[in-house]
């Protein structure tokens, strides 16, 4: 379904050009909750901005059912860590949850039901009125989240999306996004630094390398699902998995060569 080939990202820089993200490549399946992992600096952010549409590749690929992608796909939705600055302050959390969907062109009446519902599945239908700005983080995120279901993307991507916000509320946003997935079977491309969230979470784990970032191993977590915050995580399996994932990532910092100063 989404396909990346030999990517590779160079910015720009004074003294030539910095290569990000270099021999990029693998697929992800129509339905599959697929994370990438790696040590801070590696490129993920860099990866999901092109996979996602919204920066230039340098040189090869990335192909969604069939088409490579130079833009935003339609089909896409996208949540970043930084709530604050996705929503919009001054609109309601209503508004900002329905403001894409009039983008996308859809009838007042079926936007408002949209609406409801998906923050109904997040658990803030009661805030609909309220402006973002009298929400707590988790509060804010989950709107963010409402916006992407109400959406209802092909593919969800999502850059550590639960980064900035109490481990009790991530341990519940992480099994909100479990639920949606189940009950619509969108696609999830998802980046974080948390190792156990990746295991918890996914099909697949992808490990990637410091800049310039390519993938170091894809690790599948046979894991049954529906998955569950203590049951998943006490079974003997999922220990040897966060073990294998932490133990490549700690390899790779511990051999990289120190940054010059
Ligand atoms: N616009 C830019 N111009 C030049 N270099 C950049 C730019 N954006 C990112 N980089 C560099 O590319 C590398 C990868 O950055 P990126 O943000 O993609 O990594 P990351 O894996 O998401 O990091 P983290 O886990 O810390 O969020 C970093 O060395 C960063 O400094």
């Amino acid at each position: 379904m989404l396909i990346v080939s030999d990517m590779e990202k160079t910015y720009p820089t004074k003294s030539g050009g910095f290569t990000a993200v270099s021999g990029m490549s693998f697929h992800i399946e129509e339905g599959e909750l697929f994370t990438i992992v790696g040590p801070s600096g590696a490129g993920k952010t860099t990866l999901l901005r092109c996979i996602s549409g919204l920066d230039d590749v340098t040189a090869g690929s990335v192909t969604f059912n069939g088409q490579q992608v130079s833009g935003p796909p339609r089909e896409f939705a996208v949540v970043f860590q930084d709530y604050a600055r996705s929503l919009m302050p001054w609109i309601t959390v209503a508004k900002n949850v329905e403001l894409p969907l009039m983008k996308k062109g859809i009838s007042a009446a079926e936007r408002a039901q949209r609406v409801a519902s998906a923050l109904e599945e997040v658990g803030l239908a009661d805030a609909m009125e309220k402006k973002p700005f009298q929400l707590s983080g988790g509060m804010q995120q989950r709107v963010a989240i409402a916006r992407a279901i109400a959406y209802r993307p092909q593919v969800l991507i999502m850059d550590e999306p639960f980064a900035s916000v109490d481990a009790q509320t991530r341990a519940d946003l992480e099994d909100l996004l479990l639920r949606i997935r189940e009950e619509t079977g969108t696609t999830v491309l998802f980046v974080t630094h948390d190792v156990d969230e990746s295991v918890y979470l996914s099909n697949r784990v992808a490990i990637v390398s410091r800049s310039p970032s390519r993938i170091d191993e894809i690790v599948d977590i046979p894991l049954p699902y529906p998955r569950d915050q203590i049951r998943t995580k006490s079974l003997p399996e999922f220990a040897t998995l966060r073990t294998h994932v932490f133990g490549r990532i700690r390899e790779m910092v511990s051999t990289a060569t120190p940054m010059a100063a």
